[in-house]
């Protein structure tokens, strides 16, 4: 099991009282798979995210990486195991401008092989020398990913990879995430507020007010 979650509450201030953000949440998600979190605005499913990067630490439970606890771990040991074990793909690519789609991976990483394999991967292999506003938005949500997959992560966390597509390229991003889940083992969390695209991942949760629950969807 690569990415687990235990019994984990987040709460934020809110005037005098506490909001609850996440309630008692528990999610197991093996390597090799992807599960899907849909909820409405406001339900808990950043938070969800934010607290599996082990960049928020819950109020209660316990988040497992790859086998490490990381309740109680330093700042400095936190930030260690998100370089090295953790991909995160954010809304917006954040690309930087100047820099060729290859540069944007090399610039993590030394690892030049890895970043023309990884775009190879993404469907890019002829793209690595284009700057962002070169490519589409859907290319460039592929260098997004084939970046946060240079280190070989083994938990990879995707914020509503697809908000900024038309259908079809959200189907194709989502489509490429289920097809680099299998064939690199990560264990990946996909949150989208969009269910169209979901038939092939593995389990769909909902949030809901905090609290998460499985679903189905059509398709
Ligand atoms: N830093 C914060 N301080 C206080 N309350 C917060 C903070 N971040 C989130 N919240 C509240 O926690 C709840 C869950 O927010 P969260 O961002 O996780 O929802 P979400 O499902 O990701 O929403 P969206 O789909 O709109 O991004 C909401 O009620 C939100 O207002």
């Amino acid at each position: 099991m690569s990415l687990v979650l235990t019994d984990v509450t987040l709460t934020y201030p809110d005037g005098g009282t506490r909001l609850t953000a996440l309630d008692r949440v528990t999610l197991h998600v093996p390597k090799g798979t992807v599960t899907a979190v849909l909820g409405p605005s406001g339900s808990g499913k950043s938070s969800l995210l934010a607290v599996a990067a082990t960049l928020v630490t819950p109020d209660a439970g316990t988040v497992t990486v790859d086998g490490v606890e990381t309740t109680g771990l330093s700042r400095r040991a936190l930030a260690e195991l998100r370089r090295r074990r953790i991909g995160i793909v954010f809304q917006q690519p954040n690309l930087l401008p100047s820099l060729t789609a290859a540069e944007q991976l090399r610039v993590l990483s030394r690892r030049d092989g890895r970043a023309l394999e990884l775009l190879d991967a993404v469907g890019l292999a002829d793209q690595a020398d284009r700057r962002p506003h070169q490519l589409s938005g859907g290319q460039r949500q592929r260098v997004n990913i084939a970046r946060a997959l240079m280190d070989d992560p083994t938990v990879l966390l995707v914020d509503e990879p697809t908000s900024a597509l038309d259908h079809e390229r959200g189907a194709a991003v989502v489509d490429l995430i289920i097809g680099l889940t299998r064939r690199l083992g990560t264990a990946t969390v996909l949150v989208t507020h969009d269910p169209v695209h979901l038939k092939d991942v593995d389990r769909v949760v909902e949030v809901h007010d905090g609290r998460l629950r499985d679903t189905t969807v059509p398709g």
